[in-house]
């Protein structure tokens, strides 16, 4: 079939197998021209593994150290006559280039909340792996059900204690306009924090913990995202921001519950980028427009890869990594920085319909967004026929 963009509002619903291949592989050949990551990982479980960060996360432990990986996703599967979701064909790009490597990788797709799948993913790592030495967190979910009560909770993108407006970016206008958001009340702020806070990636230490499946002086590391004065209002200290603190929580009560295996959990700040997750989060389009603008003209603009391949190389696997007070691991320090920052808002103040192009680097921002689900790569032919099927090999049923 031929497949072109689908897109309805800040998502495409459909995603081209060529294209999500060249995105992979324009990944993998970044990790191999950095070369080996010095003492990395040998044995890694990756959760949220196809798209954004946790796919940059699985393609740098198996490139940059010919780690085995286990991948959890949740993607759509597809068929002769519907195409699959990116995450889908990402993992069988990425597939193919760790078999042709001969790095063992295989992938579980369902809901990574549900004990069921932490008990499979511990099956597979007990009879195939060895024990797991890094455990990358990087789930991006709108809802959990609570594998113990089976209530399901759902996350929102409020800010909290006051109602917020400002200046944003409509994608599918590609106007600016002024956007409102009402605050959040205390159920939707708890309701945030069951879903992207600490508790399910604390429940998959301990089971995975409890199953002995750990190494000793194994890390395990969950994204985050903290953002200054511009993005706090809508993120920081929203109610994302809220569920993003309780990360903190867990990385402590994980690090202490692995002080035998002298384990470590970190959190790591990354730099705002586009992927599925964030072109969800009001503003934020607009917010990552300009910084690409103002980050590219400093020559400082960094991606997925570059970002997690800073993480592995001068964070995880470094002897003496740069730590902020709270001792997260960070990789957002030129984002933040006071110039990067200013810049921004200055930008962001003067930003017109008319000025979009100018004054921001939306065409940057669209053509990202376009790749992440396989399109707007030139020499991808969108007018040929291709097909929609495209198994996964190592995929457990
Ligand atoms: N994008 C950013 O700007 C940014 C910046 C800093 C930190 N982060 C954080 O990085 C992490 C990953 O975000 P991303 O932007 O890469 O998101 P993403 O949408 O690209 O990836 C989300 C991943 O989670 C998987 N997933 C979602 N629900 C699942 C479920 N129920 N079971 C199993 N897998 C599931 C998806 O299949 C995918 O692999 C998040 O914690 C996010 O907050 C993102």
């Amino acid at each position: 079939m031929v497949i072109q963009p689908k897109i309805r509002g800040f998502i495409c619903t459909n995603a081209h197998p060529v294209g999500c291949a060249e995105h992979v592989k324009e990944q993998i050949e970044y990790v191999k021209t950095l070369g080996p990551v010095a003492n990395g990982p040998k044995n890694v479980l990756v959760v949220g593994a196809s798209t954004g960060y946790g796919l940059a996360s699985r393609i740098t432990a198996t490139f940059g150290s010919n780690a085995k990986t286990l991948g959890v996703f949740f993607e759509k599967e597809p068929t002769e006559s519907k195409t699959g979701s990116a995450g889908w064909y990402n993992t069988a790009a990425f597939e193919q280039a760790a078999n042709a490597a001969g790095v063992w990788n295989k992938h579980i797709n369902g809901d990574a909340f549900t004990d069921e799948l932490k008990a499979q993913a511990i099956d597979i790592i007990r009879s195939e792996m060895g024990k797991i030495d890094l455990v990358v967190y990087s789930l991006a979910a709108p809802r959990r059900k609570d594998p113990v009560t089976g209530e399901v909770f759902s996350s929102v993108l409020k800010p909290i204690g006051q109602s917020y407006t400002a200046r944003t970016l409509n994608t599918t206008k590609r106007e600016i306009e002024d956007v409102s958001v009402d605050p959040a009340n205390d159920d939707e702020i708890y309701q945030t924090v069951k879903v992207m806070g600490g508790e399910d990636w604390e429940r998959w230490l301990d089971q995975l913990n409890a199953a002995g499946v750990l190494a000793d002086n194994c890390q395990t590391v969950a994204y985050t995202y903290i953002g200054k004065e511009l993005t706090w209002p809508i993120y920081g200290k929203a109610t994302i921001g809220k569920a993003k603190e309780d990360l903190d929580r867990a990385a402590a009560a994980i690090t202490a519950k692995l002080t035998d295996k002298k384990g470590k959990a970190y959190v790591a700040s990354l730099k705002a980028l586009v992927t599925q997750a964030s072109s969800a989060i009001p503003i934020m389009p607009l917010y990552i427009s300009l910084l690409y603008r103002v980050m590219k003209e400093e020559g400082t603009h960094e991606g997925c890869i570059e970002q997690i391949n800073g993480l592995f190389r001068q964070g995880l696997y470094h002897s003496d990594p740069v730590m902020d007070e709270a001792g997260r691991l960070r990789q957002d320090g030129k984002e933040l920085s006071d110039h990067i920052q200013q810049a921004v808002k200055d930008l962001w103040g003067q930003v017109t319909t008319d000025t979009i192009d100018t004054l921001t680097d939306y065409k940057g921002y669209h053509n990202e967004f376009l790749r992440l689900f396989g399109f707007g790569y030139s020499h991808v032919d969108y007018d040929a026929d291709v097909a929609s099927f495209v198994p996964l090999q190592n995929i457990i049923k």
